[in-house]
C-alpha cells in the first residue's frame, strides 16, 4: 500500500472508533481481519496514523477547525512534523486509493491556525473536563506535563533476575536496539518509534520464551521496586491482575518468602499462571477466592494495592481511553479505590506496610485517597517518601515529584515513564 491507501484506511478506522465508541485496538483488529491482503508493514503504518491521530486529537482539531476522522488522520501526519500540506498532497497525487487531497480551504485553515497560537487545553491535548484536574495536579507545568502524555511511548522491558542478568538480556536484544533504562535497575528500553516504523516483536525472541525478561513500563518497574519487597517477606498483591507487580516483586525477593497474588476478577488473574511458569517464580501463589485470604488478616509484612484507576498515566499507550473517560468513571474508580484500600489494609501486620499504586495522574485518585485513608485509619502513617526515593535512586530526587507525606509521582515529562503514583503507609 502507498501512503494514500494507508491514510484512507486510518480515516475509515477512526470513523469506526468515533461512531461505535469502541477501543482503537478492536477497530484496528477488525479492519485487519476484513483486509487480509494488507501486510504487516501496512498494518503498523496504519496503526501509527490512528494512534497518533488520537494522541494529537485536539491539535488536529485546532489546525483544521474540526475534529472529523479526516482532519485527525491528516493532522496526525502533519503534526508529526515530517511533511507539509504541499508534500502530503504531492504524495497523494495519482493514487486512486487515496482520500481527496487537502483542499485550498483546508490548507488556508491550517495556515491560519498555527499551534503556537492554540489555547493551553489544545496544546495539552486534554479533554476539556480534565483541564482543571490536570492544573490541580501539575500547577504551572500542566501543559508540558499533559502534552508529554500525548507522545509516542517507548517499549520497556524488565530483566527477570531469576533467569538472567541485564547484560545477558541486552545482548540477546541487541538487534532490537534495547539500552539500559535511566532509573529502573533491571530495565531495558527501545526508544519510541519514529516515522511509520514499528517496535520489534520482542515477545517472539527465544530470550522471552525462556523467561529472561517481561515487557513492563519503566514506571511500573520503579513502583514495584519502591514497595521494598525483600527476601523472606510475606506479601499480598491485592489487585494482582496478570501479575506485573507480583512477578517483579518475586524476582526482588529472590524466590524466597511468599506472595499471595489475588484479584477479584478471575479472568484477569488467569494469565499469571503461564507467566509465573515462564519466569520461574516459585514464591507466588495465585488466589482467586477472597475467602482464602482470611487466615492472613493482620499478619502480612507488605500488602500492595495496585488499584483499578482511570489509567490516565497510560494515555501515551491508550490515547483512545482518554476520549472515552468521563467524570462518572472517575467517581466510580475513586469509590472502588477507597473500598479496596480499606479491605486490603486489614491484612497488614503491626509494623508492616501498605503500598498504594495507581497509573493515574489525578490527585483525586492519588494524594486525596492517601490523605482520606490516613484520616480514617490513624494506625497507618506515611513513610518518608523523600528518604524512600533517595534510598532507591540516590541523587535523583529532582526526577520524580515527591511529597514526603502523600507519595511519589512519575510522569512522561519528568521520569520519561508512564504516569504512576506510589505511596507507602506503615502500620504502627
Ligand atoms: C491496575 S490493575 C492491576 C495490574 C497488575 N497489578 C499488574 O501489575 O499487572 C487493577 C486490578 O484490580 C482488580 N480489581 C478491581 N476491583 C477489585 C477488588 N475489589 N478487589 C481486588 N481486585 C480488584 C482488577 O480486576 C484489575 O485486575
Amino acid at each position: 500500500m502507498r501512503l494514500g491507501g494507508r491514510l484512507a484506511a486510518a480515516i475509515e478506522i477512526l470513523d469506526d472508533i468515533d461512531r461505535r465508541y469502541r477501543p482503537a485496538a478492536d477497530a484496528l483488529r477488525d479492519w485487519g481481519l476484513s483486509h487480509r491482503f494488507a501486510g504487516s508493514k501496512d498494518r503498523a503504518a496504519i496503526g501509527n496514523i490512528v494512534y497518533d491521530a488520537l494522541r494529537r486529537k485536539r491539535s488536529a482539531g485546532w489546525i483544521f477547525q474540526e475534529e472529523t476522522p479526516r482532519a485527525l488522520a491528516f493532522g496526525a501526519l502533519l503534526l508529526q512534523g515530517e511533511c507539509t500540506p504541499d508534500m502530503l498532497n504531492a504524495a497523494l497525487a495519482e493514487d486512486s486509493f487515496a482520500p481527496p487531497p487537502l483542499s485550498s480551504d483546508e490548507i488556508a485553515r491550517i495556515a491560519d491556525h498555527p499551534l503556537d497560537a492554540a489555547p493551553d487545553g489544545v496544546r495539552a491535548e486534554s479533554p476539556e473536563w480534565c483541564e482543571p484536574l490536570l492544573k490541580r495536579t501539575w500547577g504551572d507545568d500542566w501543559v508540558a506535563e499533559a502534552a508529554a502524555l500525548s507522545e509516542r511511548p517507548p517499549l520497556d522491558m524488565r530483566t527477570n533476575t531469576l533467569r538472567a542478568t541485564r547484560d545477558q538480556v541486552a545482548k540477546a536484544l541487541a538487534s532490537a536496539g534495547a539500552l539500559p533504562c535511566d532509573l529502573a535497575p533491571q530495565g531495558l528500553r527501545v526508544p519510541a518509534i519514529e516515522g511509520q516504523g514499528r517496535h520489534p516483536n520482542v515477545q517472539s525472541e527465544q530470550a522471552f520464551r525462556d523467561g529472561w525478561f517481561e515487557v513492563q513500563d519503566e514506571g511500573s518497574q520503579i513502583v514495584a521496586e519502591l514497595t521494598d519487597a525483600t527476601s523472606g517477606m510475606q506479601v499480598l498483591d491485592f489487585c494482582a491482575g496478570a501479575g506485573g507487580k507480583s512477578l517483579a516483586m518475586s524476582a526482588a525477593m529472590g524466590n524466597t518468602g511468599q506472595i499471595h497474588a489475588f484479584d477479584a476478577d478471575r479472568k484477569r488473574l488467569a494469565p499469571i499462571i503461564d507467566r509465573l511458569k515462564r519466569a520461574g517464580c516459585r514464591n507466588v501463589q495465585a488466589v482467586a477466592d477472597e475467602a482464602a485470604l482470611a487466615p492472613f488478616e493482620g499478619r502480612l509484612d507488605l500488602v500492595v494495592v495496585d488499584a483499578p484507576c482511570t489509567g490516565a498515566g497510560t494515555w501515551r499507550r491508550r490515547p483512545d481511553a482518554k476520549w472515552r473517560l468521563g467524570e462518572k468513571q472517575l467517581e466510580q474508580r475513586q469509590a472502588e479505590q477507597a473500598e479496596i484500600l480499606a479491605k486490603a489494609a486489614r491484612f497488614v501486620r503491626p509494623g508492616g506496610r501498605l503500598a498504594y499504586i495507581t497509573c493515574s495522574v489525578f490527585a483525586e485518585e492519588n494524594e486525596d485517597q492517601v490523605r482520606a485513608f490516613i484520616e480514617a485509619n490513624p494506625a497507618f502513617r506515611p513513610v518518608d517518601h523523600e528518604a524512600l526515593w533517595e534510598r532507591h535512586f540516590p541523587g535523583k530526587a529532582a526526577r520524580a515529584k515527591i511529597d514526603r507525606a502523600t507519595g511519589i509521582a512519575l510522569s512522561p515529562h519528568r521520569t520519561a515513564t508512564d504516569g504512576f503514583h506510589f505511596a507507602a503507609l506503615e502500620r504502627v
